[in-house]
């Protein structure tokens, strides 16, 4: 937390936006200002917008922020199971995470301050000082929000559930476990400070409280992917550079065909217009046994030079793969069973997912192995035809496998974005 003093000796809190404490006698019952408890919404002097981390994202727009937004360096991603069966309690939770929302990507606090100096703080602090770090929230909807797993239409949404929203098949090789993977509903919080990440999921945890409970989270550290032409490409946990020929926010024909669901797909989910779906799946890769693989052995399972990220056919790191290019002995330069040929769209049927994923080191396991890995996220139109046959296809045809191993999975639909005054998920709900 960062506080200032000026010459008067008062500590003076600065995240924009201050805690304050409702009436006037607040200072009189606990000297809460003193204690840097203070008041005021001001914007903060000394914030720096030309900074990455004085960057705000605006929350509103056609779109919601988080999909084509350039990936932020840190993650914290929710899963949520509403624990209520009335409708309005849905919409009051989403109202109210649409607000909390609006302010915390502005730097603000979660809530508008005020509350009694003998209720919890409507702000859980930690982020006070901080500056937006370029935070974006983006929530989605899964199929038990529709029908649960027992068949109950709890809110009065089952026919409205687009098609594809289902859980994700069973893929060989998949070892999920029940408590990292599903839910209701999603969060996905992304900053370039993992402190103001991790406070927006907690104040939005915090507000669903007797409504949703987080049934599992998980922290990224480092992007896996660029989502625009401007950022440097990033490296995986295997060293290799993620994300060179990712779907690019400034490819806005190919965001309309791979990403965006388009109005008239499916008219009884037309509220998914202008939205997406988010795959998550949480793969452990085995570091220990990659780090003795032979660098010819690593290159030969990606497809690309581990120093550039150029194709095995060669040319620099954004040039054009050729599977056809034979080598020495006749072989194809790049192997088909290498991770980029298998993932390739020209052995896809076109298809291109916007991912976003990040490393992931949740400590070690009891063998003394790190527990870490990719915690993959991609956003695309359809999973039916852009992400279960892909996935299909490497669990059998891919030699990179056999380094990973799936332990979480989910998938949700993302609403489309927000106006001033609406709320996530109206087109749904309203
Ligand atoms: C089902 C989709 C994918 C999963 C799961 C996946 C896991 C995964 N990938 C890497 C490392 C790299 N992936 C790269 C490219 C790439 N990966 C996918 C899809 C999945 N990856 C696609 C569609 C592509 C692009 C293919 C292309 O068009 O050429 C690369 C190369 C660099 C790049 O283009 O991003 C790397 C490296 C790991 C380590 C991993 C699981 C842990
Ligand atoms: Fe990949």
């Amino acid at each position: 937390m960062r506080s200032t003093q000026d010459g008067s000796g008062r500590r003076g809190l600065t995240r924009r936006g201050l805690l304050s404490v409702a009436g006037a006698g607040a200072a009189l019952v606990g000297g809460s200002a003193a204690a840097g408890y203070a008041v005021g919404h001001e914007p903060e002097p000394g914030a720096r917008p030309d900074q990455p981390a004085g960057r705000a994202y605006p929350f509103h727009g056609p779109h919601q922020a988080g999909i084509v937004t350039p990936a932020q360096d840190r993650l914290h991603f929710a899963a949520f199971d509403v624990t209520t069966d009335d409708r309005r309690k849905l919409v009051r939770l989403l109202e109210r995470w649409t607000r909390a929302a609006e302010r915390m990507v502005r730097g603000e606090p979660a809530g508008t301050g005020g509350t009694s100096y003998d209720a919890p703080p409507d702000d859980t602090g930690e982020a006070i000082g901080l500056p937006p770090a370029g935070l974006t929230i983006t929530f989605g909807f899964g199929p038990t929000l529709f029908r649960t797993d027992d068949g109950i239409d709890r809110f009065g949404l089952a026919d409205r559930k687009p098609a594809s929203l289902a859980r994700l098949p069973h893929f060989s090789g998949d070892m999920l476990e029940p408590a990292r993977s599903d839910g209701d509903l999603c969060v996905q919080a992304c900053a370039d400070d993992p402190q103001v990440a991790v406070h927006a999921v907690r104040n939005l945890a915090r507000i669903a409280f007797g409504t949703a409970s987080v049934r599992w989270s998980q922290l990224g550290f480092g992007r896996t992917s660029s989502t625009s032409t401007a950022q440097d490409t990033p490296r995986n946990l295997f060293g290799f550079k993620d994300g060179t020929a990712n779907l690019k926010a400034e490819e806005a024909a190919e965001l309309d065909s791979h990403l965006w669901v388009p109005a008239g797909r499916e008219t009884a989910a037309d509220w998914l217009a202008g939205g997406t779906f988010l795959v998550a799946r949480r793969i452990n890769m085995h570091i220990e046994t990659w780090d003795r693989a032979p660098l010819r052995e690593q290159e030969l399972l990606i497809g690309r030079s581990k120093a550039e990220g150029a194709p095995l056919s060669g040319g620099g790191e954004f040039a054009t793969a050729d599977f056809t290019l034979a080598g020495r002995g006749g072989k194809p330069l790049i192997d088909s069973g290498s991770h980029v040929s298998v993932a390739h769209p020209d052995h896809n049927g076109g298809v291109r997912m916007l991912r976003r994923g990040y490393n992931f080191v949740d400590g070690s396991t009891g063998l003394g192995r790190l527990d870490a890995g990719l915690f993959f996220l991609a956003f695309v139109t359809d999973p039916a035809t852009h992400y279960i046959p892909m996935q299909t296809r490497m669990q059998s045809q891919d030699r990179l496998v056999e380094y990973l191993r799936h332990t979480g999975s989910g998938l949700w639909a993302i609403p489309p974005g927000v106006a001033p005054g609406g709320f996530i998920g109206e087109t749904l709900l309203s």
